[in-house]
């Protein structure tokens, strides 16, 4: 797919997108290809309940070995536990990219 129109997010992260506490998610390169100024649903992985809409900001690459607390700031959470959620999604991966983007809208 070139250009995504739908992005999936594990069900315990939808209150912290909602509330505007975590502006940007880390994907591999199976999800680098999300476009800057487009829109995308967003549903839940495991029940894919559809709760929002993002506007896309950028897509930049990074190495886990990268990741920084300015990272984990913008995730809501502690880099040890960002970390430790990277290696559980993403086990063994080093080349990642941050994806930022903006709330549009609630569904
Ligand atoms: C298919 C699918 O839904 N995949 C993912 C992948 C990542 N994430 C979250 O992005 C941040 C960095 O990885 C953390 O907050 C993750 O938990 C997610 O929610 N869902």
């Amino acid at each position: 797919m070139t250009q995504p129109t739908t992005m999936t997010f594990f069900e315990r992260f939808e209150t912290d997108i909602l509330s505007g506490k975590k502006t940007i998610t880390i994907r591999d390169e199976s999800e680098n290809n999300y476009v800057p100024g487009s829109t995308v649903t967003v549903s839940t992985l495991e029940g894919g309940r559809e709760f929002c809409r993002l506007t896309i900001l950028s897509v930049e690459p990074i190495l886990f070995t990268e990741l920084a607390d300015f990272h984990a700031e913008q995730e809501n959470m502690t880099l040890a536990v960002l970390k430790a959620v990277i290696q559980d999604i993403y086990p063994g991966i080093e080349q990642l990219y941050v994806v930022s983007y903006k709330l549009v809208g609630q569904l």
